[in-house]
């Protein structure tokens, strides 16, 4: 696989919690731009007039009105700006957007322009999402509908257990640090390789079904030892639903078709007597 120094963009998970996101435009675009900015929790400002409103984004503003502050007129210059972390443009006239994101760069504030892609700071890009699994696929502008294309791709080699395994992960890493708590130090290093060496060691599978009788006994026998038990070893019982996901389903009617045709036999061979 080719690979270039320079040339691309920084990939990283942007943490907008309470920050504040001002998108400009209601149409199409930027209901997927609200789509977006509503799962980081963020505080969302959308400044269109009413009748440019896309139907899902007049949804989006009628159902989230804790998180979106909407203003009906079209945008009213330099102090829409005042105190946002975040300006996206979503917008059918190309000089404004343009004339935002100078003022927006002006500002220092980030600025995402949906038509104009010379004048953005960052790029939006595909994405898969389960659970606190989250990834992002981007052209780097070169090919947008490529992106989706890709993502298809990607979500069919995933197996759906990802996100519940990563939950139940993050779970493990939590009480780990309440047990054995500070930050860096050979603790630290020590935390981390037991952490890489559980993670490597059990099949995600496992780590999904991981509940809380299971990880104190991780934690006790594993943590406090310094060793890595079996998924066995502390109480982990292999449930077929979540295992082999893809071909489980064909083995509950195959058992149950044998099972009949088992039962139909020794009814046939009782009546012959
Ligand atoms: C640069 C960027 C800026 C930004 O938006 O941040 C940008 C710019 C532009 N897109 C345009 C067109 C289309 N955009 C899409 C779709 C998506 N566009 C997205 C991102 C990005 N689009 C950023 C780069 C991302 C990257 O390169 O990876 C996605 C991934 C994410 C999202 O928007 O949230 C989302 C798919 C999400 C999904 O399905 O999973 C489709 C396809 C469709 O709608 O199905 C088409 C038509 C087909 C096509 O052109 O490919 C045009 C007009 C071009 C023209 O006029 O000809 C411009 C402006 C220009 O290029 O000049
Ligand atoms: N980045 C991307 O993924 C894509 C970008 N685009 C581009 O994004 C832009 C927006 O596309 P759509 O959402 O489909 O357009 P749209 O026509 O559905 O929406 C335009 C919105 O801008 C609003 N608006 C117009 N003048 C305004 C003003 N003065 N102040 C505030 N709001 C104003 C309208 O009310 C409307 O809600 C287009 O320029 C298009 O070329 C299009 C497709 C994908």
């Amino acid at each position: 696989m080719a690979h270039t120094v320079g040339g691309g963009s920084l990939l990283i998970a942007w943490q907008l919690k309470d920050k504040r996101v001002l998108i400009v435009g209601g149409g199409e675009v930027a209901s997927q731009r609200i789509d977006s900015i509503l799962t980081t929790d963020a505080h969302i400002t959308v400044v269109s007039p009413h009748d440019g409103l896309n139907p899902r984004t007049r949804r989006f503003i009628n159902e989230h009105t804790h998180r979106i502050a909407y203003h009906d007129r079209p945008f009213a210059g330099l102090e829409e700006l005042q105190g946002m972390d975040m300006v996206l443009t979503a917008l059918d006239d190309v000089e404004l957007s343009r004339s935002i994101c100078n003022m927006s760069r002006n500002a220092r504030i980030p600025v995402n322009a949906a038509d104009i892609p010379d004048s953005c700071d960052f790029y939006f890009g595909s994405q898969i999402r389960d659970g606190p699994l989250q990834i992002m696929i981007s052209t780097n502008g070169n090919g947008p509908r490529m992106a989706n294309l890709v993502k298809k791709k990607l979500q069919n080699a995933l197996s759906g257990v990802e996100g519940q395994t990563i939950t139940k992960v993050g779970e493990l890493r939590a009480q780990l640090k309440i047990r054995a708590p500070g930050v860096g130090g050979e603790l630290g290093k020590k935390r981390m390789k037991w952490m890489t060496s559980v993670c490597n060691a059990w099949e995600m599978e496992e780590l999904a079904l991981l509940d809380d009788m299971m990880m104190h006994k991780l934690l006790d026998d594993g943590w406090e030892n310094d060793r890595v038990p079996t998924f066995a070893e502390v109480g982990g019982k292999a449930n077929p639903r979540s295992f082999n996901i893809t071909w489980f389903p064909a083995v509950g009617p195959t058992i149950g078709f044998v099972a009949g045709a088992l039962c139909t036999l020794l009814v046939v061979a009782a009546r012959r007597r």
